[in-house]
């Protein structure tokens, strides 16, 4: 009663009990033939973070899911989870949306959701309960009883995730899971990976859409041609990248191109977007400019993730 009184006082909820553990990658290597797909990397999923994957065509986002879930085996490397190798077992406790996805296309979406439940360990009243609550969810209530390859694409993917969170996952490995949704899609996806990291899970999604890459990752990780060339939270990528000074004069601002001790990203007509190998440098810039014409602004730019992901993988 007095713990209840206490609680109520604080306004604070019990913290929920945390599901997760941690998935750690070192050295992981793979070749097909002589190309190497995925290069001796490192990298953390640690519980309760949402760690955003991303990197161009071809970079080894995919390899790497493949490798963390077992459908393929590393030439080198390790998986390990909560500090040992990772068994099938563990695996079984994984939630996985693949790229080429693979479902059954001619079964009916509510009955095939609790098979892939009863699979992975929940009995028939659970599997069914959590395959109508995420149905429901998604606004797909209504057609647990049509074929799956009778939904649009956008809805086949919703029924896509159900089925990898249906077990209550510890660790959850999306394979571009917001891919062909519409925006309202988007945020029930964002919101059921938010709810499924807050409950514990450490959840690794690839995606190619930076903007929701930085609005929802506690981290992420940069591949480009197998390697990882960049992680860290969105914050430490941004400031990391370097600082720009953005300038704007009441005339053409291409006089900057002339000044040896800085470099130009960018002019046009009376903008220029620079960087300035010392920070001090801002007042001499702002003599040049004043000592031409009108200055209307010399301000910092902290570039934005699309930015810094072009020059790292570039
Ligand atoms: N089964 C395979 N056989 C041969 N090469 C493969 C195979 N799977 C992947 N590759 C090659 O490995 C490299 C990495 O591919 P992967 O699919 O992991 O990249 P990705 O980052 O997921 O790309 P995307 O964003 O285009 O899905 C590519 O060069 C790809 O052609």
């Amino acid at each position: 009663m007095r713990g209840g009184l206490e609680r109520s006082w604080t306004g604070t909820p019990p913290p929920p009990p945390s599901i997760g553990g941690m998935l750690e990658i070192r050295g992981l290597t793979r070749r097909f033939g002589d190309r190497t797909a995925v290069d001796d990397i490192a990298m953390t999923v640690p519980s309760g973070e949402l760690v955003g994957f991303v990197g161009g065509n071809g970079a080894g986002k995919s390899t790497t899911m493949r490798m963390v879930m077992g459908v393929l085996e590393p030439d080198a490397g390790q998986i390990r989870w909560n500090g040992a190798p990772v068994t099938p077992a563990d695996r079984r406790r994984f939630g996985y949306m693949p790229e080429e996805r693979g479902l059954y296309p001619k079964q009916p979406v509510l009955a095939q959701l609790v098979y892939l439940g009863r699979l992975q360990g929940l009995d028939a009243g659970r599997a069914r309960r959590s395959a109508q609550e995420l149905l429901e969810r998604f606004d797909l209530a209504a057609r647990g009883g049509d074929k799956l390859e009778s939904l649009s694409l956008g809805n086949q993917q919703r029924v896509q995730i159900a089925a990898a969170v249906i077990a209550d996952p510890r660790l959850l490995v999306l394979d571009e899971p917001f891919s062909g949704l519409d925006p309202t899609a988007v945020d029930s996806m964002a919101e059921l990976l938010q709810d499924h990291a807050a409950r514990g899970a450490g959840v690794l999604f690839s995606s190619h859409q930076l903007d929701l890459v930085e609005r929802l990752c506690d981290r992420l990780v940069v591949l480009h041609a197998g390697r990882v060339v960049a992680a860290g939270t969105v914050e430490e990528l941004r400031t990391s990248a370097g600082v720009r000074h953005r300038l704007r004069t009441g005339s053409d601002a291409s006089w900057v191109r002339g000044l040896g001790w800085l470099q130009v990203d960018d002019v046009h007509e009376g903008s220029a977007v620079v960087r300035l190998a010392d920070p001090e440098d801002s007042d001499r810039l702002l003599r040049e400019a004043a000592g031409r014409g009108r200055v209307y602004e010399l301000s910092t730019v902290v570039p934005t993730l699309a930015e810094v992901f072009r020059e790292v993988a570039a």
